[in-house]
């Protein structure tokens, strides 16, 4: 089964249509990587798989279902997001954090925070446990947020992801502003609940992360232009459409490494 199939999707923000007319689908339990230049319609791609941004034209598929049958809850226990923008309570712990994954407890209502100590049922606890234990946070569940790095931060917002026991974790940017070891490291654990059964949706702008998905996705102006394995697409002509820019692509113990031409 596919995770995403989507036809025909266009969606709208205000007046301007940022996706038109998008065909794409996604495997289920693979690690897939969304690409595409600033402001081809990443973002807007994954809040529309979401349920965030209603589509003007066209359908979106969850699980062999339409996105649009499934109630919020449902659409919560089964999709997990992780993006950059998010701030953060900081003066929660580690373990607070990560049980506001949990759909129940986690819902802002009315803007106001939920106490993250109330109506904790066991399964909540085994399931934060989970989380920390997966992304190797386990070891600091009782640190305030405010003290934690970048790195650990991330790996944080990865377990409370996590935490809502997921099917489809879409995730935008996850390695922005993280060092090369962060960045093999969050890839590392990411595989690691693919190789469990996690289908992982990532835009990422890194193409020689993107060469370690399983299957990749090529955007340009609201639109998919291929989809397929990385060698499939890492291909000096589809990224000279998806980027216009010349590059070579070679192979480095069967995995495609995408150099910028001088
Ligand atoms: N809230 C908004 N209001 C108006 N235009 C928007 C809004 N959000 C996105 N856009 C526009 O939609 C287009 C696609 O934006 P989107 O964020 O989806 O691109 P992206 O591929 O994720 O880009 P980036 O790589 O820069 O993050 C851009 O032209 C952007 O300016």
């Amino acid at each position: 089964m596919k995770s995403f199939e989507v036809q025909g999707l266009s969606v709208k923000i205000g007046e301007k249509e940022i996706l038109t007319d998008l065909q794409a689908s996604f495997p289920e339990g693979k690690l897939c990587a969304i690409l595409g230049a600033n402001g081809a319609g990443k973002s807007t791609l994954l809040k529309a798989l979401l349920g965030w941004l209603k589509p003007t034209k066209g359908k979106v598929q969850l699980l062999g279902r339409p996105l649009s049958s499934y109630p919020r809850r449902e659409r919560a226990q089964v999709l997990a997001y992780l993006d950059q923008t998010q701030t953060l309570p900081e003066d929660l712990t580690v373990e607070q954090l990560v049980g506001l994954g949990r759909p129940q407890t986690g819902v802002w209502l009315w803007g106001i925070l939920p106490n993250p100590l109330s109506g904790t049922t066991p399964e909540d606890e085994e399931a934060v446990t989970w989380a920390l234990h997966r992304t190797d946070t386990f070891r600091f569940k009782g640190r305030l947020v405010g003290e934690l790095s970048g790195g650990e931060k991330q790996r944080v917002l990865l377990a409370r992801a996590l935490a809502a026991k997921p099917k489809v974790l879409l995730l935008d940017e996850p390695t922005n502003h993280m060092d090369i070891a962060y960045q093999a490291d969050l890839i590392r654990l990411l595989k690691r609940e693919v190789e469990k059964g996690l289908t992982v949706i990532l835009v990422v702008h890194d193409l020689n992360l993107a060469a370690l998905a399983d299957h990749i996705t090529l955007m340009h102006s609201g639109q998919v232009i291929q989809q397929g394995t990385p060698q499939d697409t890492l291909t000096p002509a589809l990224l000279q459409e998806t980027y216009g820019v010349q590059v070579d692509v070679v192979t480095h113990q069967g995995r495609q490494v995408v150099i910028l031409r001088g």
